[in-house]
């Protein structure tokens, strides 16, 4: 994908299974936000082949579109309406949406259901937007950078709703995200895109092995500490004891977490 000469995604290769969750994670830039709109067909590509349920979405139909939930990073703001109101009326563009009442009680909005939408607070607009998201029953839910400004609170509830919705309701949902604890802990299978390729995909485990690989090794030399990365540090540390010719200073052995370890693989691709 290019914008004008500047290529921004390059040979992204996906396949999204329905009733997954699946988190598109990257640091700012990496071109999650152009991927999620070239599938909701909001952004034509420059290249390649894209089939979202069943359709190209540069050649959607409105019956296409009514199968998708869009949840933008940018909130439109209807600030003037009413949380029930708003949901209400997006909701009648649709055949068979949700009863606004039930959904704010499933989002835990019943206490906000008369209140103006600019009152909301930003988890609860937040909310709100995943209710306008879902009122029409979309078998594929986006949600772009859902929980940026979250609490921990409001991240917490918005990760069980999330799973809710797609344990119970089916929906297939594409998520992205800068937080890798966040895709860690919501998502079936998570793809890494650091600048515009995926550098790794797979389930978090696929993904703890592929991004944490070796080890840390510390030590002390010349009044400055050094780092050696590799995948042998029993060897590593039997170098530098006969080196040293008996114990090394400062010696330490550790696996990074897998943030470091994420944090290293977007650094060093950037
Ligand atoms: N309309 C545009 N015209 C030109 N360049 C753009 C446009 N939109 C995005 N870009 C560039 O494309 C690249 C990818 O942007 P994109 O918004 O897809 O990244 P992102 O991963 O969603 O980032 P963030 O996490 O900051 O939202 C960036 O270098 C950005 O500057």
């Amino acid at each position: 994908m290019t914008y004008g000469s500047a290529e921004v995604l390059r040979g992204v290769d996906l396949q999204i299974r329905r009733g997954e969750i699946f988190t598109l994670l990257g640091p700012n830039g990496a071109g999650k936000t152009t991927t999620i709109e070239i599938l909701e067909g909001f952004r034509n590509r420059s290249a390649g082949e894209v089939s979202v349920l069943g359709a190209d979405p540069e050649k959607a139909t409105e019956a296409w579109r009514a199968k998708l939930g869009i949840v933008l990073q940018s909130w439109r703001d209807h600030g003037r309406w009413g949380v029930r109101e708003l949901l209400g009326h997006i909701g009648s563009f649709y055949d068979d949406p949700h009863d606004p009442d039930r959904l704010l009680a499933d989002l835990g909005l019943t206490a906000q259901a008369d209140q103006r939408v600019s009152r909301l607070s930003g988890g609860q607009r937040r909310r709100l937007d995943v209710a306008l998201g879902i009122v029409g029953r979309p078998e594929l839910l986006f949600l772009d950078e859902p929980t940026t400004g979250f609490d921990p609170e409001a991240r917490r509830e918005f990760h069980l709703l999330i799973e809710r919705l797609a344990a119970d309701e089916g929906i297939t949902v594409l998520l992205t995200t800068h937080d890798l604890a966040e895709a860690e802990k919501l998502a079936h299978r998570t793809a890494i895109l650091v600048g515009g390729e995926i550098a790794v995909c797979g389930t978090p485990s696929e993904l703890a092995r592929h991004v944490q690989t070796g080890s840390h090794v510390r030590w002390i030399e010349d009044g400055r500490e050094k780092v050696l990365r590799t995948e042998d540090p029993s060897r590593a540390a039997w170098e530098l004891h006969r080196r040293f010719e008996g114990p090394v200073p400062g010696l330490e052995i550790r696996r990074p977490s897998l943030e470091e370890s994420y944090l290293e693989l977007i650094g060093r691709a950037a």
